[in-house]
This record gives C-alpha cells, sequence and structure tokens, in this order.
C-alpha cells in the first residue's frame, strides 16, 4: 500500500518492522502520541518545519527510530565496560532523536539539551504527557553542562567538528559520539581534530525515505 493512503499507526507499524525494532502496544501508542503533541504544538514552540503528519511520521519518527538498534547495540557494550546509561541530546530542538530513544529504551536516561527555552519546555511537557520517567530536557547551551554521559548524540545540529568540540569535556573516557547525519560526511570527517577517531559509519535505510542517511561514531583516540 502506498504510505499516503496508510495510518499513521500503520507506517509506524510497518517502520518498525521494517528497522528492526520492537515495540510493545503503550510504546506504538507513546509515538504516535509524540506525532500527535509536535503537531499540535509546532505552531507554538516552532518545533520543525514540516507540517504534515505523515511527513513526520516519515521523516522525524522513522528517522529516529533507524538508530534505535544500533544506539542500544552501542549502549550495551558501553554497559559491559561498566559506564552508566546516560545519554546527551545536544541540540534536541522538539525532542529529536532524544523523545524516541526514551520511548524505545525505557531503561536508559535521555538528557535533552537546547539553547531555546521554548523547545525545552515543549519536551519537558511531552516527557510529562507521555510518561517518560528517564526524559529530562534541560535549558541550557551544551558548553555550560559539567555531567559526564556514556553516549552523546545530535541530529542537524552543527558539523561534527563543532559537535565533539562543545562535548569533548561531557563525554566518558570510554564513551562514544552518535551523529546523525545525511550523505558520508567525508568532508567534516576529515576536519576533525586529532583527538577524535570515526571508528565506524554506519549507512542506514530510513523505510520511505529516498535519501542517503548515515550515523559516525566517534569517540576520543586516546579511549
Ligand atoms: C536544526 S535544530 C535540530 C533539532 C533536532 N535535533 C531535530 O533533529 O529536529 C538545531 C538545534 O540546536 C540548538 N542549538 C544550537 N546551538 C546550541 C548550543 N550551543 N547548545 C544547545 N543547543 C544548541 C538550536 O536551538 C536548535 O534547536
Amino acid at each position: 500500500m502506498a504510505s499516503n493512503t496508510l495510518t499513521l499507526a500503520q507506517m509506524l507499524e510497518q517502520g518498525a518492522h521494517a528497522l528492526g525494532v520492537p515495540l510493545d502496544a503503550g510504546q506504538q501508542a507513546q509515538l504516535l502520541h509524540y506525532v500527535e503533541l509536535l503537531q499540535k504544538w509546532n505552531k507554538v514552540y516552532n518545533l520543525t518545519a514540516v507540517r504534515d503528519p505523515q511527513e513526520m511520521m516519515r521523516l522525524h519518527l522513522l528517522d529516529c527510530l533507524a538508530v534505535v538498534r544500533p544506539f542500544q547495540v552501542a549502549l550495551q557494550k558501553l554497559q559491559e565496560l561498566g559506564l552508566p546509561a546516560q545519554v546527551l541530546d545536544v541540540g534536541a530542538g522538539g525532542g529529536l532523536p532524544g523523545v524516541v530513544l526514551a520511548i524505545c529504551c525505557p531503561q536508559v536516561h535521555v538528557q535533552c539539551v537546547d539553547a531555546v527555552a521554548k523547545k525545552m519546555a515543549f519536551v519537558r511537557q511531552a516527557g510529562a504527557e507521555l510518561k517518560l520517567p528517564n526524559l529530562q530536557a534541560t535549558h541550557a547551551r551544551v558548553e555550560s553542562l559539567g555531567k559526564i554521559y556514556s553516549l552523546i548524540t545530535s541530529r542537524a545540529f552543527a558539523s561534527l567538528s563543532d559537535f565533539v568540540g562543545l562535548t569533548t569535556p561531557l563525554l566518558h573516557p570510554q564513551g562514544v559520539w552518535m551523529a546523525m547525519k545525511g550523505k558520508h560526511p567525508q568532508d567534516e570527517i576529515l576536519a576533525l581534530p586529532s583527538h577524535v577517531n570515526v571508528f565506524h559509519v554506519e549507512q542506514l535505510q530510513i523505510p520511505e525515505v529516498d535519501a542517503e542517511r548515515c550515523l559516525v561514531w566517534m569517540r576520543t583516540s586516546n579511549a
């Protein structure tokens, strides 16, 4: 069936299946509710240029759902090293990918940070409505944070150099960065400082999205 004839619930179910992300009924309901909230509050909070709910499902929800499995694998490895499941989403905006990760991985603590207060007010409210005790929304510039995280992620935030430059003091020495990018960012990788090691560039296939996506995995070279 063409995606424009599917309901949002069907798009989510098919997308999650294609991505191999098992979702229980509660998580499906939370993800659908999150799309509703994004749509409802978008005008007030200016969260995304995408207005159509089906496009939100494809371009935001499924895009973030595509990183859930690699994210879980990475966290499992970090936990085997004894690192806590503490994750930071930098420049999270309306909560992408932080809210999706918090819904799909309830055992992981996800902190979203953004410099714009109203965006974090939205994420805080969404976390309350969706009953996500593992989600935290912090209004701050990331460079002012003082905690240490095992995994730091971002989507549509900055160049890789700026991302790692702003967050190196926040990353556990054995922790990893997970940057969501479009097509393979060769030039950005070449521009990275020498203390950063790109150990994997993972190509992603987003259901119903005909565009290149990848995850750039990095750690500090002395890890
Ligand atoms: C293009 S938006 C991306 C939002 C979201 N990650 C997404 O994929 O929809 C980039 C966000 O980064 C935030 N931002 C920019 N510089 C920041 C900083 N130094 N600290 C925290 N947030 C910052 C902006 O306020 C903006 O909401």
